[in-house]
């Protein structure tokens, strides 16, 4: 073993990409990026260990991709999503990188290791050849460097050196600032940082995502009250009965919300809104949809097509149809010629037909987000 862990920080929240589909989850073929750039380094080397370190809304679903790493929960900035990192390593050296450098070449890892006795910290830089203006001066650009990750750094130093309140925008500036070393190596223009949206143009090394569509089934089932009103996709329905729920019982979204995270194969609508949180009681079911679709958009995905099916002896559904899908597309984002509406009673048999209640059945379609195209 190498002696060195590998960390792959993957916590950020993507926030001057501005896509829907943040970086990490961009997918080439049917991998995430971030599983993309986790494979392909430690490919690369014999890593005693990978940590990938998570956004906390989505480590659970990262979790699904592999059993080859170990992950942890990201924290507000880099530097903490670091430290929590550090928690977990017991090898001498670390090697810390950026998922946004998908790119980094094979030659920069191995130069990074072989140096790793060499300084408390070793940094891949790119000289400058542009003219460079500080302000309203010209400065010496031979006196410039560009510095990239991953960076390779001494365990114990990195742990000390971001004992602080102070926020430093690489490992390597905190190092230098408690009196480590620093070795500069040469880096590659290929670790070129995916910062900006626009900059998606820049990244040849990648495969665009796979055709493939993903479907998943949702079915929800509540019980009448008379002391609840009735929602049904988000529009109130007339009628002398509400729903039995923690929530305010939208039965159809609830069901919606189930089809889209099976197609994504993120669970139930449970997982993300326990019916044992308080938080929850009496909860406006537009704003649980509106936080799924959220998620959904930031892991990789967009919304083809919903079509459900409304099981009810009452009320009729059929006066309220055209409603429920404006406000369906509304929500989702996606056309009203995309979202389907059907009805059907119970014949008077079962719960449905003696109107104990209402269930819905879902069915969502759902491709990936094609940022090659954009
Ligand atoms: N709290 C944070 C913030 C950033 N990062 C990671 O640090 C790297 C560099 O950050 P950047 O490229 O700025 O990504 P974001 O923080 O996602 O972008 P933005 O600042 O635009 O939101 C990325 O791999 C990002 O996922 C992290 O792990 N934890
Ligand atoms: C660590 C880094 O990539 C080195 O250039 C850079 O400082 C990260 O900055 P960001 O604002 O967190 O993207």
């Amino acid at each position: 073993m190498l002696n060195v862990t590998l960390v792959v920080l993957c916590a950020g929240n993507s926030t001057r990409f501005e896509h829907k589909t943040k970086k990490q989850w961009l997918r080439i073929k049917d991998e995430p990026l971030w599983l993309n750039v986790a494979n392909r380094l430690s490919s690369y080397a014999n890593f005693d260990k990978v940590i990938i370190v998570s956004h906390k809304n989505e480590l659970n679903y990262m979790k699904n991709f592999s059993d080859d790493f170990q992950f942890v929960h990201g924290g507000q900035t880099r530097q903490e999503s670091i430290k929590n990192a550090l928690q977990k390593v017991s090898s001498e050296h670390i090697m810390v990188t950026d998922v946004a450098r998908s790119c980094v070449p094979k030659d920069v890892i191995i130069n990074l290791i072989a140096s790793k006795e060499k300084a408390s910290c070793i940094v891949p830089i790119l000289k400058v050849s542009d003219t460079v203006v500080y302000g309203e001066d010209t400065i010496n650009r031979d006196e410039v460097k560009l510095i990239q990750t991953p960076q390779l750094s001494h365990t114990q130093t990195l742990k000390n050196a971001l004992n602080t309140d102070i926020e430093y925008t690489d490992d390597s500036s905190a190092i230098k600032a408690y009196g480590g070393t620093i070795e500069y190596i040469k880096g590659s223009i290929e670790s070129k940082k995916l910062t900006f949206g626009e900059e998606l143009n820049d990244i040849f090394c990648l495969n665009g995502p796979s055709n493939n569509f993903f479907t998943g089934t949702g079915i929800d089932i509540h019980q009448f009250t008379n002391d609840k009103k009735m929602y049904l996709g988000g529009v109130e329905i007339p009628c002398e009965y509400g729903f039995k729920a923690h929530s305010d019982g939208d039965v159809l979204i609830h069901s919606v919300i189930d089809a889209i995270l099976g197609a994504c194969g993120a669970g139930d609508i449970g997982e993300f809104f326990p019916d044992t949180d308080d938080k929850y009681k009496g909860a406006d079911s537009k704003l649980l949809l509106k936080e799924i679709l959220t998620f959904v958009y930031n892991v990789g995905y967009e919304i083809v097509n919903i079509d459900l099916t409304i099981l009810a002896q009452k009320p009729k559904i059929n006066p309220h149809k055209d409603e429920i899908k404006s406000k369906l597309s509304e929500l989702i984002g996606i056309k009203k010629q995309f979202i389907n509406i059907k009805a059907t009673t119970g014949e008077k048999m079962g719960f449905i037909g003696r109107s104990e209640g209402v269930a819905v059945q879902s069915i969502a379609t759902l491709k990936y987000y094609n940022w090659k195209i954009r």
